[in-house]
Formats: C-alpha cells, sequence, structure tokens
C-alpha cells in the first residue's frame, strides 16, 4: 500500500543554525493513521509539517504525498487537497462564518448548492448549529467556536490529509479536551489521515494511533502509544513521558486504558 505520507533522508537547514531543524528523517505514514508530532520547542515539529505542504522545501531528501515527490507537484495545488489548521486560525474577519468555510470549495467551483449543504454539514460535524452559527462575523465567536471553524473550513474539500499545527494551544483545558474528542470522534469517522502537532504529552498520547517523538531535528521514536511507554527507545523520550506522567489524560492511556 502507498504511503499516505513518506520521508525519505530528508533534511533542512535554515541560516545561522548550529544544526539541521531535520536532519535526515525517514518515516512512513499510513493512511488513516492520526500522527501525533510531540517534542520540545524548537525540535523540527513545524518544520516537519510544513515540508509536507510546501511551504518549506527540503534541501535533501524527498517528501511524498501518496507516491508523489511534493517537489514534483504545483504548491497551490497541492495545498488544495490538504487540510490545514494552525493555532492562530486566520478566519477571514470580513467574511461570515459560512463564507469561511466555504472558502475552498468556491475555489474549486462547486455549485451553490453543494457548497451550501457542506457548510451546515461541517459546522453540524463540529459542534456549530448552522441556524445559529452560519451568518456570525467570526469576532462574535469565543476562541473555541473559532477553532471548530478553522477546522471545518480545512474539512470542507474533503482532504484526504489533515495536518494540524497545535490547532488547540490557546484553549483553556476544558474548551481543549471538548475539541480533542470532537477531532477523534471527525478522525475515526473519516478515513482521513491526519498529522498533529503538540508539545503536550497527554494530547499526544490521547490522541495519536502513532506517536513520533522528535528532538533537534531527529527522530527518537515513532510508534504506537502503548509501544512507546512500554519500551522507550531514548532518554529523551523517557524524559519526556515522566514530564507528562502528572496529567490525567496520560495516565489513565499510559495505565492501559487505551485511546
Ligand atoms: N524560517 C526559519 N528561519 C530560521 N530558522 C527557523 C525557521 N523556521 C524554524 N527555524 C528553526 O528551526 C528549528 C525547528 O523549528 P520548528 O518550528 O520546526 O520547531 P517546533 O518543534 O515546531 O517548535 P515549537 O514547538 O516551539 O513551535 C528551530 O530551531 C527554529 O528556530
Amino acid at each position: 500500500m502507498t504511503a499516505a505520507v513518506e520521508f525519505k533522508n530528508v533534511t533542512k537547514c535554515f541560516d545561522g543554525m548550529s544544526h539541521p531543524a531535520l536532519d535526515d528523517v525517514s518515516l512512513a505514514i499510513d493512511e488513516g493513521e492520526l500522527v501525533c508530532v510531540l517534542g520540545t520547542s524548537g525540535g523540527g515539529k513545524t518544520t516537519l509539517i510544513k515540508l509536507i505542504n510546501r511551504l518549506h522545501d527540503a534541501d535533501s531528501g524527498q517528501v511524498l504525498v501518496e507516491g508523489r515527490d511534493v517537489s514534483t507537484v504545483d504548491p497551490v495545488e497541492l495545498r488544495r487537497g490538504i487540510g490545514y489548521v494552525i493555532q492562530q486560525i486566520g478566519l477571514f474577519p470580513h467574511m461570515r462564518v459560512g463564507d469561511n468555510v466555504a472558502t475552498v470549495p468556491r475555489i474549486l467551483k462547486w455549485d451553490r448548492a453543494r457548497t451550501a449543504a457542506r457548510v451546515d454539514e461541517l459546522l453540524d460535524l463540529v459542534g456549530l448549529d448552522p441556524g445559529e452559527f452560519r451568518d456570525r462575523w467570526p469576532s462574535q465567536l469565543s476562541g473555541g467556536q473559532q477553532q471548530r471553524v478553522g477546522l471545518a473550513r480545512a474539512l470542507a474539500a474533503e482532504p484526504r490529509l489533515m495536518l494540524l499545527d497545535e490547532p488547540f494551544g490557546a484553549l483553556d483545558a476544558i474548551t481543549r479536551n471538548e475539541l480533542q474528542d470532537e477531532l477523534l470522534r471527525i478522525h475515526r469517522g473519516s478515513g482521513k489521515t491526519f498529522v498533529f502537532v503538540t508539545h503536550d504529552v497527554a494530547e499526544a498520547f490521547k490522541l495519536g494511533t502513532k506517536v513520533l517523538i522528535i528532538d533537534r531535528g531527529c527522530v527518537q521514536q515513532y510508534d504506537t502509544p502503548e509501544r512507546i511507554r512500554e519500551q522507550p527507545a531514548t532518554e529523551f523520550v523517557r524524559a519526556l513521558l515522566s514530564s507528562g506522567a502528572g496529567s490525567g489524560a496520560f495516565c489513565s492511556v499510559a495505565g492501559g486504558d487505551g485511546v
């Protein structure tokens, strides 16, 4: 089976750094996985995601999406097929919620009825009543509601691959927990591949079908949450796990309740 995403010996350097942001990374992400990319600040998590949708280009090696080398694909076309959610949601402030969600379907020239139906379906999916929220302005939403709209917008054109970079980082613990649960539900119902960056150990172990731990640009371990917990591959992984062990969510997974 062709991997949804594959890195083959990928290295990325930025000017002025003493070591590469990503250093000879090779890995494959299977279709339908929810891979959480976990590590401390500056470890290379965001760089990894941005190499997938060509916000960065690799210095050497290859990044493949569904078997296609991304360097051979027009970046705009590539990004239309990949959902992207970031912490600063970036909703268009002058467009109502419904129009924000409809952005990509309109670019793709879907007809009005199909677009409108999809907007309502997505608002429902992310837990927002379409009748109540469709015509609101982004400024009339809470942070958590804005993040839900950002998620709906990224899902609108039915991308097979979703990239999420610390999407819930700015939310309070209760809202964050709710959105994690919504995300799990959406992922399980969709069959899509999700790559989710977080620095939060509990979040990674709650959400991930696999967890990819990177530090200083190098993969430390890439495995299921259970196997990482049972057999941490490096001192860095061991230290990271003990830093997250105080959290309830992590403990329940680590205690064998499963994800
Ligand atoms: N555009 C850039 N120019 C120069 N250096 C960069 C650039 N982008 C990232 N870096 C550097 O590359 C390294 C990896 O950065 P990256 O953003 O991937 O880390 P991260 O793991 O996502 O960190 P955080 O959790 O703090 O967002 C860091 O040392 C960062 O300073």
